[in-house]
């Protein structure tokens, strides 16, 4: 191990960087976080060079702007385009109430956009809107003591971060379970820690009763009637607790990848009529962000190899069977159910397969 950062390290420093306000670099060009940026980083960025405004099809979809590069759309920034502008076309939160953004021009030239789609994964794994300003700098005019990253290396290390090292442990008893042991578990490259719940003593010799949860805030602990993640932690647990053993894996996966404070702006939108799945796209983001290899890897890193996993989501069995974890059985769990949250189970279930 040298005294000089590895690239998950620089990833780490990277995200950081960019929820701080600080642009990186990626191989020559400066990126910036939209949400982030100081009129001062502006000015510095356009000393530079023209910069473009790079957003995900999702968001240009929502803007009526093509996606010349698939799944990125590289924006124009009109003469005078301040933080302001930049903010109103990234931030969906004032669409319905400011509808006309245009006109956008999308840039539509063959040049190489890895940069661009790397530094639109760091912000969304920085859990910021994706939504970035990037410019090709001029050699020798990049300043010294930003963050560098190879672009390509970057979105393949992003893809790839389910290394987990355990770092402690210990015994909780809880209502469900006074045999319960808590398990705390940091990714290498310094992303969000996740945790696995160890209830009793589950079997590494036959399936055991398993969860995958994904971290709920509203849910699991203020008690949302919006979802019914609160509902299905514990009725988990407690499941668990009454066989005597099972393992809930705890996924810092907030607002299904997005964190917190987007799903929180994805709530404000649904209550502007759209719908949880349009949210996300309004936002930048996929439907679902969350990359269940980590599930399968934590289990397999804490010794289980097949599990009756407690689960309506038919795309977390498909995920464990498809990397390692036999699924002996799917163990449906549907609590929760109230008038707040109806029609988002709806939508689960007609646009995101759920079976409810
Ligand atoms: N972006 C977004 N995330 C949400 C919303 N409601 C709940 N979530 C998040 O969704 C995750 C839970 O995923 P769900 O789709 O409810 O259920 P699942 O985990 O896929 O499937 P089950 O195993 O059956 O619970 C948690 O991270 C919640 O924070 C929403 O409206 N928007
Ligand atoms: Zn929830």
């Amino acid at each position: 191990m040298t005294l000089l950062p590895s690239l998950p390290e620089t990833i780490s420093r990277a995200r950081t960087d960019l929820r701080i306000g600080l642009p990186v670099v990626i191989d020559g060009n400066l990126a910036a976080a939209v949400e982030t940026l100081s009129p001062e980083r502006l000015a510095g960025l356009r000393a530079l060079g023209r910069p473009v405004l790079v957003l995900t099809a999702r968001r240009a979809g929502t803007l009526k702007v093509p996606a010349y590069d698939g799944d990125l759309a590289r924006i124009e920034l009109p003469e005078g385009a301040d933080v302001a502008w930049l903010r109103a076309v990234a931030d969906p939160s004032d669409d319905l109430r400011v509808p006309l953004k245009g006109p956008l021009a999308a840039r539509r030239d063959a040049e190489d956009v890895t940069p661009h789609r790397a530094a639109i994964a760091l912000a969304k794994s920085a859990q910021l809107l994706p939504a970035v300003l990037l410019v090709e700098a001029p050699a020798g005019e990049i300043p010294q003591g930003l963050t560098r990253l190879p672009a390509a290396p970057v979105i393949a290390q992003l893809a790839a971060e389910t290394v987990l090292s355990p770092v402690a442990a210990a015994h909780l008893p809880i209502s469900a379970a006074e045999r319960t042991r808590l398990h705390i578990l940091r990714p290498a490259a310094g992303g969000a820690e996740h945790y696995a719940i160890e209830i009793g003593d589950p079997p590494r010799d036959r399936p055991v009763l398993a969860r995958l949860h994904s971290a709920c805030f509203t849910g699991d602990v203020l008690g949302s009637l919006k979802c019914d993640c609160g509902p299905q932690l514990h009725a988990a647990l407690n499941a668990m607790g009454a066989e005597g053993g099972g393992v809930l894996l705890y996924l810092n996966q907030e607002g299904r990848g997005i964190g917190l404070a987007n799903k929180m702006r994805a709530y404000d939108l649904q209550s502007q009529g759209f719908d949880t799945v349009e949210a996300n796209h309004r936002l930048g983001f996929e439907d679902d962000e969350r990359d269940f290899r980590l599930g399968a890897a934590l289990l397999r890193q804490l010794g289980f190899g097949a599990v009756r996993l407690m689960t309506n989501n038919p795309r977390k069995v498909e995920m464990m069977q498809s990397h390692g974890i036999e699924v002996a059985e799917r163990v449906p769990l549907i609590v929760g159910r109230n008038p707040w949250n109806d029609a988002y189970l709806a939508v689960k279930r007609d646009k995101s397969g759920h079976m409810l």
